[in-house]
């Protein structure tokens, strides 16, 4: 998908902006506090329904507004759409897609794959093992219709075996505790496929990107599906039952599971400087819009926030280099220009300048 055209409205200091980017490379400058992050912020609500920097939608609305709203003209294919999000103070959330109401921020998602590096994405290496998981379920929820159904029936059926391992009058053995652990053996291990097969399919990728990105490392990535090897998921409920019945929540599972990366086996984010984790990250994210760009007809919008911070000049051009082979729609922030002294090289790209929540686009 590639935006057309991007219209805020009470959006932090963003009163009313609209921008006509790039299909290609767009470059936005500006200053501390300008506003630069928070056009990235609106770009990231269409694409997930929230921000990456709060979780309390309403201090993104502008001081004083009622609600804001993001709304955008895409194409893909030789198809247009018209896209819009609003959230309101009371916490309530308005979608519209081709002019149709909605209030499935999934459907919205699902039409626009976006992804964002900041300085902060490093804790997808430092942080716990769901923000992996999400990493992972990510590139599913584009590239396979199913995976969402799968993945919420499996979150429901945990709940509901993590209340009845609450409830301790139902025995391990009862033939209803026993029925809905078989439920949720049989979608872990849909889920647990789904996630296997998308992990084959981004090893190579990030491991090619890697050989750009940190050629002095080689890093080893497997993925931990969440219980015991050589057991089935069945043995391993079975196993951790009486555990579990104890603690009052299912310990084993593809909630569990994690991606792992290791240098001379040891973690590498105990081996990696910060810049260094940063461009392992890079690699990472660079492989969700290769394989988006692979196994489906979508492209990528990528969010590239603060590209001075940690990365050195060569890193910056290689990774933009390599985002826009993948036929990414690009945002870079910075502050300064001088810290983009390599993209006169860029065909189609377009420079936005931001201050004070006003943008101007460079002729
Ligand atoms: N709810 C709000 N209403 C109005 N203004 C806000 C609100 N929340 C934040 N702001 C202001 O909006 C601006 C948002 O700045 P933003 O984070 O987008 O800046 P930036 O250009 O990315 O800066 P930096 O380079 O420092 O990261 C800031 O000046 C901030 O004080």
């Amino acid at each position: 998908m590639k935006l057309d055209t991007v219209q805020i409205r009470n959006l932090r200091n963003l009163q009313n902006v609209i921008l006509k980017p790039s299909h290609s490379v767009n470059f936005i400058i500006g200053i501390n506090g300008s506003g630069k992050s928070s056009i990235l912020e609106a770009v990231h609500y269409l694409g997930f329904g929230r921000s990456f920097r709060t979780s309390k939608h309403k201090h993104v609305i502008q001081n004083q507004a009622e609600s804001f709203t993001v709304f955008c003209e895409c194409t893909e294919q030789d198809s247009n759409y018209r896209l819009g999000l609003s959230r309101h103070i009371d916490d309530s959330v308005n979608v519209s897609i081709n002019g149709l109401k909605s209030n499935k921020i999934s459907e919205l998602a699902s039409k626009l794959p976006v992804q964002i590096f900041t300085p902060q994405s490093s804790d997808i290496l430092l942080g716990a093992p769901k923000l992996r998981r999400k990493y992972l379920d990510w590139c599913l929820f584009h590239v396979e219709h199913s995976f969402l159904i799968c993945s919420n029936s499996y979150a429901k059926l945990l709940k509901h075996n993590n209340a009845l391992c609450r409830k301790h009058q139902a025995g391990y053995a009862d033939p209803q505790r026993r029925y809905w652990s078989e439920m949720l053996a049989k979608f872990a291990n849909e889920l647990t496929e789904f996630r296997i097969q998308m992990m084959s399919r981004l090893i190579p990728l990030i491991t090619s990107n890697l050989t750009h990105f940190l050629p002095e490392f080689y890093v080893e990535i497997s993925y931990y599906r969440g219980w015991e090897k050589g057991l089935s998921i069945s043995e391993a409920l079975e196993k951790s039952a009486d555990r579990d019945y104890k603690n009052g929540f299912i310990s084993v599972g593809p909630h569990k599971a994690d991606i792992r990366f290791k240098i001379d086996g040891k973690p590498a984010h105990e081996v990696l400087s910060r810049g260094q984790l940063r461009m392992l990250v890079a690699a990472l994210q660079l492989a969700t819009t290769q394989c988006l760009m692979s196994y489906t007809e979508k492209t990528c919008i990528f969010l590239l926030d603060d590209v001075g911070a940690e990365l050195d000049a060569a890193k910056r051009e290689v990774f933009i280099d390599k985002l826009l082979e993948s036929n990414t729609q690009l945002f870079v922030t910075a502050i300064e220009k001088h810290q983009l002294e390599f993209i006169d090289k860029y065909q189609n790209k377009k420079m936005f300048h931001v201050e004070h929540g006003q943008v101007r686009e460079e002729i």
